[in-house]
């Protein structure tokens, strides 16, 4: 319901002074993480379950608790269902330039979410990538040296961009140095909430910031090679239909082919511009990559930091593949502890903190307040999950509480929702675990990891830093030291 007639009851949160709202509050707290900084907010106003605040002309809600992540994503679904436009983004969106993840709730993101959770992201179609990943998994292992120290990001981030690059747009796609560059390029530009960002209309802002340019160019660049990559599928196409074979069969069909073939059938009740087509693509890259790899790096830095966990991890899966050269994805299905790891890195280290913004689209009353239309709301998953109101010791790595089964990140547990919930969460949960399962499970197997020489596992730096996910902010560098030994490629 609206806010009616009588005065407007806008949830608690810190004064607001003219223009600035509240962002002096900022220039107080501990942390420039945005998630870090609305926990200390909220901390320092009382701890309200949603709190409100003015962030220059942007009305800012945020969700700290499981009760009221449950009214912002299930109880009032409908009306905090789409996502604000981020003004470094709108010259692109403005043209068109719309995909799943900030399409509008209204007939075309339905359209796009059901293609992409029926067809795109289901679990068949990720079963169907499996040789792409245990392909790129035996890699990453042949290609780490023993003995000397790797990078363990950097690989992350490279092998979780090659496998969603060859699931998306296949193995074939011959610009694919040039697609990798940009894709690394648009991580380095997305950096969470600018300056910018928070003064929406001050176009002298966004000048300044001078993202908005260079996010235009990036995006040209990603449109003008996916053109590409459509035409070297068309081609394709054409030449399979005049071989005795026929078509490419459907099981063998990347995601863009898959969409094409849709494009291609017609009848939708949105129809799919090529535009649209792009985009989506795009988000798929820019929602897979680095949120699958920092997930990973974070395992590997919370099990570095907790060897007892280190220790029955490997444990199990050595057990169960008792010396066979490498993991495949038959094997995943018993390793229960593995699972357990990746569950508690999720809820220690979600990497979306904030989830991604949502935007009210009617005026509602919330828990008591009035939550105006046109209001950014946030959720901090972050804060949730490590609340100790929720949680046992709720800092500590303890893959053991999830032992019971009783809590998952499915988007029905308010307190853990690292993939959101509702309308809006993750379409590529599936895809993700895919990918980190397997990647885990064949570092572990293959070798012992160790710490740089003298640093203790307490010592271990875990400070975070903001990109497209949140991820390390120191490089987790670690010699790898062979237990089983590397298949040498055929
Ligand atoms: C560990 C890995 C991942 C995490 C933690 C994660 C997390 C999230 C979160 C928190 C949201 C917003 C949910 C909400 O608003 O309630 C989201 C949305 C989305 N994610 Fe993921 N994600 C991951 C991997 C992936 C992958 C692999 C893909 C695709 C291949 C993907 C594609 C998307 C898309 C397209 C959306 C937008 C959906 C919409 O707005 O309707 N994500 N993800």
């Amino acid at each position: 319901g609206g806010s009616g007639g009588g005065r407007r009851r806008l949830p608690p949160g810190p004064s607001r002074l003219p223009v600035i709202g509240s962002l002096h509050h900022f220039l107080f707290v501990r942390s420039p993480l945005a998630h870090h900084a609305m926990a200390d907010l909220a901390r320092r106003h009382g701890a309200p379950p949603l709190m409100y605040l003015r962030l220059g002309e942007v009305g800012l809600a945020v969700a700290s608790s499981p009760a009221a992540a449950r009214e912002v994503m299930r109880a009032h679904a409908a009306a905090f269902a789409s996502r604000p436009w981020i003004p470094s983004m709108r010259p692109a969106m403005e043209r068109g330039a719309v995909g799943l993840v900030f399409a509008p709730h209204g007939a075309l993101w339905r359209q796009l979410r059901r293609v992409s959770v029926l067809e795109l992201l289901s679990a068949r179609r990720v079963r169907s990538f499996r040789r792409v990943r245990e392909d790129e998994a035996r890699r990453l292992v042949a290609a780490t040296p023993p003995g000397g120290a790797i990078n363990v990001g950097v690989r992350l981030a490279a092998l979780t961009a090659d496998v969603t690059m060859r699931a998306v747009v296949g193995d074939r796609f011959d610009r694919r140095e040039e697609f990798l560059r940009a894709i690394k390029e648009g991580s380095r530009l997305v950096t969470g909430f600018s300056l910018g960002d928070l003064f929406p209309s001050s176009r002298l802002v966004r000048f300044f910031s001078g993202t908005a340019g260079r996010v235009m160019d990036l995006h040209r660049k990603m449109f003008e090679l996916m053109d590409c990559a459509i035409r070297q599928h068309e081609e394709r196409r054409a030449a399979m239909a005049s071989t005795p074979d026929g078509a490419v069969k459907e099981e063998d069909e990347d995601i863009l082919g898959v969409l094409l073939r849709i494009h291609r059938e017609g009848g939708l009740e949105v129809p799919l511009t090529m535009d649209i087509v792009k985009s989506l693509i795009l988000d798929l890259f820019s929602g897979g990559g680095d949120t699958s790899a920092s997930t990973l790096e974070w395992a590997m830095s919370e099990l570095m930091r907790n060897p007892g966990a280190m220790e029955k991890a490997q444990a199990e899966v050595r057990s169960k593949l008792q010396g066979k050269p490498s993991v495949t994805e038959d094997d995943l299905h018993d390793l229960k502890y593995l699972k357990l790891v990746i569950k508690q890195t999720l809820r220690l280290q979600p990497v979306l903190p904030l989830l991604l913004p949502r935007e009210s689209t009617e005026d509602r009353k919330v828990m008591g307040y009035d939550v105006p239309k046109g209001t950014m709301v946030l959720v901090n998953a972050w804060a949730i999950s490590r609340d100790s109101g929720c949680w046992d010791d709720a800092d500590a790595f303890k893959p053991e509480r999830f032992e019971d089964g009783k809590i998952d990140f499915k988007g029905t547990d308010f307190e853990f929702i690292p993939f959101g919930a509702g309308r809006r969460m993750c379409p590529g949960m599936t895809f993700a675990q895919g990918i980190m399962e397997l990647v885990l499970a064949s570092l572990l197997y293959h070798f012992e990891w160790k710490l740089p020489a003298g640093m203790e596992p307490n010592e271990l730096d875990m400070t975070e830093k903001m990109g497209m996910a949140v991820r390390r902010k120191n490089d987790l560098c670690l010699r790898a030291v062979v237990r089983v030994p590397v298949p040498t490629p055929p």
